[in-house]
């Protein structure tokens, strides 16, 4: 919903998007929060999805009541919760100084029903209605309510007049088992299906106190006793009486055991709802006693052995269709219970009696075996269904108190939710009007109770425009021409009418109805609703017969002719009934048709809804396999759509569905502040804010929130984009007494405004950390630079301070040498004017060979010659160079044969060799007559390189 807003429309949309989102239900609720939220319009943004996660979430915490605005919704636990219901709990909430403070229950919708007849505020009537689809958990919440005011609105214990309460709280709590007996059955969907609505009237005194009760039923689905779907079942009592029966029963009402009856499907099926026990004690405190009950359960046990009996197809049309083998039995059987004559019951069934003529003379047509079947299942309908409304006189008459002792009552409404099958008919068409009708009822009150929250904000602001279902409803039951009218014209003009026939009537009638929907696509002839809750497609087959409910007279006849005392009762020979039951008959009153009928009663409840304040309860079943902690989305989704929920939302949506706290939009807007013009004017809040006196925090928030509101016209103008018509003058958001409210739209410009000033302040922060991150690393290289200087130096310092120290070493040992050959050679040379010089190297060379003695001369003089080249380079060059090279060697420069030189010769060698700094080395040349003065100190080249000193001297140098 929420589209981008920070401007960029790069690859990472989809996750910006997503932490948007994420972002603002954090603003607007929290997801973590959400089981917490107990009200439905109060997520934040009202939304089908936040609603179904709300929903959701709770339901995982066994949170099984949340409020949705007016509504209560109940979502069905499907597991035993005793403490959610217990009495202490009741009392809890009848105790509470405010019971809507306390979490969402179904005592607290009890609770306040009671305190609204308590304050005698008009309208002092109420009324709860349960709704919601079938095993949601209607029965269940109502019975619960009853229990609830079967407790709080009980007189004093000590009053004499305690026990007669007592008694009564007992009887209408009784009449739920003989009611559920009698009028539920188990379905596909649920075990304990109520097959009819039901009204019931709390009657309370002027002191509160419950006298006594009223229970109104609609639509009991009497075609249940004779046709079962599969898998289904035929009404609980029906089993009750055939598992629960004693022996003697069994033998009044021919019940043996482990009997085979068609209409009694699945049997084996055993529910906690079979308890034959249980009904009979309810029954008797209802006042009805035992043999009244076994003279029912004899007519019911009449009804199943009338369902065994079963026609042939007859060759001849103008005989009567016979029975099929073994089923005489049968006829006899029922015949027996129902006490009437045997072949009355049968010749009932097979032949039809059509008066004719003036003289209203009486034709007899035998039956085909279809129109057999038919009457057969038509007579037990005929017996149920009267059997079941005398039934709920008898706990009316029971429970009911007079009038003069109750003033107000509280309503129970216990309706059909919406439907749609596969294949809907008349059942579906009435009770989907009957919720269109209810749907407009509550969404009256809805808007009503919206509108008032918007007064008590301060605001200004209506629901006029919002188009509610009477366009349906116009459609269904308008005036002069609805698909209502249309259908009961068909049966008034008793005509032979096919499908397709009515099928064109209602689509040529009531063409140009905007909710009259297309049926191109289906074979069947039908037509389609588009229902509030959806579209709906209803099949014509059969509609207009089934909206006549034709009973023939012969049926009626036949019953009121039964020496049976219940049926006697059920059916007195009375004159009125007929007119109402023989339509084609020798009266000539309009015939009252399922619909009629419906709609009358309908209009009635209507007007006792109309007449109370309203309250409703949705019960939405999380799940169809009926399954404890498993909630399914799509389910539950469908449901709040049929229950009307969805169109709260829609409310919801058309007026403000953002609201917001005045703090949290102040936290989150704030710095939209910047944006607004140093001048502005009063812009869209409510009146309230400053005409109230303000606590201490809202005066501080006061003066930001104006802020932020004086800056949304330059929020919208910079989020609108160059194309956007220029048509959001008005600011959709207004400024409650306690909560902003706004709309969705707003909600996106201010979000988008807001990505903008944050986009601008995270430009900013980029910019200043830059800033301040080049001048760190410029400060960081400076003193980078001045610590690498300062090691350098540190280093080079170190290593000419070693350099030093090598050479001070060098020179010293070259002083104390050259001292030492100084003083050698001054001994040497004052000894050799004492003596002859000794001749220690030709000793040496005597005992050599010759050219050993030469090569020696030859190694000793290698090393100035090494010297000498390698200082010499740019000094020294050609003859000079060969000539040193043949000093050092003391090689003749002469003949190569001269190979032996004399010690004379020797002597008139190299006298001294200087290193020269720029490469040049001098030669002093002189014979020496010292013994050892052309020795090296110490063979080692290195240790002489590259000083200028003389490196070999002798002691009177003499230019050569
Ligand atoms: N509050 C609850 N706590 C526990 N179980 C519940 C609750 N509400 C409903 N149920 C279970 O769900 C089943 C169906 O509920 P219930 O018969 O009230 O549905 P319903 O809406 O009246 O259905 P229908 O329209 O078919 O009569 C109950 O038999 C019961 O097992």
């Amino acid at each position: 919903m929420l589209r981008q807003v920070n401007g960029h429309s790069s690859g990472s949309d989809a996750q910006g998007r997503a932490s948007l989102k994420g972002d603002l239900q954090e603003f607007l609720g929290g997801e973590a929060q959400l089981h917490q939220v107990d009200d439905l319009t109060k997520v934040n943004p009202v939304t089908l999805e936040t609603v179904l996660r709300c929903l959701q979430a709770r339901y995982t915490e066994d949170i099984f009541y949340t409020n949705a605005g007016c509504t209560l919704v109940a979502l069905n636990p499907f597991k035993p919760i005793p403490q959610l219901y217990a009495a202490e709990l009741m009392q809890e909430y009848h105790a509470a100084p405010q019971p809507q403070t306390l979490k969402p229950h179904i005592f607290t919708v009890g609770e306040q029903t009671y305190r609204n007849v308590q304050s005698l505020i008009e309208p002092v009537n109420q009324s709860i209605v349960v709704s919601g689809e079938s095993g949601a958990g209607k029965t269940w919440t109502s019975r619960c309510l009853m229990k609830f005011y079967a407790v709080v609105a009980a007189p004093p214990a000590s009053c004499e007049s305690h026990k007669i309460a007592e008694r009564i709280e007992q009887r209408i709590l009784n009449s739920n088992p003989v009611m559920e007996a009698f009028g539920n059955a188990c379905t596909l969907r649920n075990n304990n299906s109520s097959r009819f609505g039901k009204f019931i009237q709390l009657q309370l005194n002027r002191a509160q106190q419950m006298t006594g009760a009223a229970v109104q039923t609609y639509l009991l689905e009497k075609t249940r006793v004779a046709r079962q779907a599969s898998s289904e079942r035929n009404f609980h009592i029906f089993y009750q009486i055939c598992k629960g029966a004693t022996k003697d029963e069994r033998l009044q009402w021919y019940l043996p055991e482990g009997a085979a009856f068609s209409w009694l499907p699945n049997p084996e099926n055993s529910l906690e709802e079979d308890c034959f026990e249980l009904t009979r004690e309810a029954m008797l405190h209802l006042g009805i006693d035992t043999p009244t009950q076994n003279n029912i359960f004899k007519v019911l046990a009449g009804l199943l052995h009338l369902g065994n009996v079963h026609f042939a197809d007859s060759e001849d049309e103008a005989q009567p269709c016979q029975l099929m083998d073994g089923t005489k039995v049968s006829v006899r059987t029922s015949a027996s219970l129902l006490q009437l004559s045997e072949d009355m019951l049968l010749e009932t069934m097979q032949i039809r009696t059509i008066k004719a003529g003036k003289q209203q003379q009486v034709f007899r047509k035998p039956c085909s075996r279809a129109e057999c079947d038919t009457r057969r299942d038509c007579l037990a309908k005929l017996i149920y269904a009267r059997l079941f409304d005398w039934l709920v006189s008898v706990i009316n008459s029971s429970i009911c108190a007079d009038s003069s002792s109750w003033t107000a009552f509280i309503g129970l409404l216990d309706v059909y939710g919406f439907e749609s099958f596969p294949d809907n008919s008349l059942e579906q068409l009435c009770i989907n009007y009957a919720n269109e009708k209810l749907q407009q009822h509550f969404v009256a009150h809805y808007l009503r109770a919206q509108q008032e929250e918007y007064a008590v904000e301060g605001l200004e602001w209506s629901f006029v425009n919002y188009q509610d279902n009477q366009t349906c409803l116009d459609l269904l039951e308008g005036s002069p021409i609805s698909i209502c009218s249309l259908i009961n014209e068909e049966c008034r003009l008793n005509r032979p009418s096919s499908a397709a026939q009515l099928q064109t009537r209602i689509e040529s009638a009531l063409a140009g109805q905007p909710r009259l929907g297309h049926s191109k696509l289906s074979r069947e002839p039908s037509f389609v609703v588009l229902h509030f809750a959806g579209p709906v497609r209803y099949h014509t087959e059969g509609l207009v017969e089934k909206n006549k409910d034709p009973v023939p007279p012969e049926l009626t006849g036949l019953l009121q002719q039964s020496q049976d005392p219940l049926l006697m009762m059920l059916f007195p020979a009375n004159p009125e009934e007929k007119t109402q039951e023989e339509p084609s008959g020798q009266s000539r009153a309009p015939a009252l048709t399922v619909v009629s009928k419906f709609k009358a009663s309908l209009e009635q409840l209507l007007q006792v809804l109309h007449s109370t304040t309203p309250h409703y309860i949705r019960c939405i079943k999380p799940n169809s396999q009926n399954q404890p902690q498993t909630f399914l989305q799509e389910e539950v989704l469908s449901q709040l759509e049929a229950c009307g929920l969805v169109e709260t939302i829609h409310i919801s949506a058309a007026g403000f569905p953002i609201r917001v706290s005045h703090q949290n939009f102040v936290e989150r807007y704030k710095l939209l502040r910047r944006l607004r013009p140093h001048t502005s004017s009063g812009l869209c809040s409510a009146k309230g804010p400053t005409e109230q006196p303000l606590c201490a925090k809202e005066a501080t928030l006061q003066p930001l929130l104006q802020d932020i509101l004086h800056a949304l016209p330059a929020v919208i103008e910079t989020a609108r984009t160059p194309g956007d018509p220029a048509e959001t003058t008005q600011v959709p958001l207004y400024c409650g007494r306690t909560k902003i409210f706004m709309t969705d739209s707003m909600l996106e410009l201010l979000e988008c405004g807001r990505a903008q000033m944050l986009e601008q302040c995270a430009r900013c922060i980029q910019c200043g950390w830059r800033r301040h991150r080049l001048q760190k690393q410029e400060k960081q290289r400076r003193a980078a630079v001045l610590i690498q200087a300062a090691v350098r130096s540190w280093l080079t310092r170190k290593h000419i301070r070693r350099l030093h120290a090598a050479a001070t070493v060098i020179k010293r040992a070259w002083h104390r040498w050259r001292i030492r050959m100084a003083c050698l050679a001054s001994k040497e040379l004052d000894g050799m004017e004492e003596k002859p010089m000794p001749r220690a190297p030709s000793s040496l060379s005597s005992s050599l060979p010759a050219a050993h003695t030469k090569l020696l001369g030859a190694i000793i003089h290698l090393w100035p010659l090494g010297l000498v080249l390698a200082n010499s380079a740019v000094g020294v060059r050609g003859f000079q160079r060969k000539l040193v090279a043949h000093a050092c060697l003391r090689l003749p420069t002469g003949s190569p044969s001269n190979k032996f030189q004399t010690p004379q010769q020797d002597e008139a060698g190299i006298t001294s060799i200087r290193a020269l700094p720029r490469g040049s080395i001098k030669f002093h040349c002189r014979k020496s007559p010292l013994q050892y003065a052309d020795i090296c100190p110490e063979p080692s080249d290195s240790s002489v390189t590259g000083f200028n000193q003389i490196l070999l001297e002798r002691h009177r140098p003499v230019q050569v």
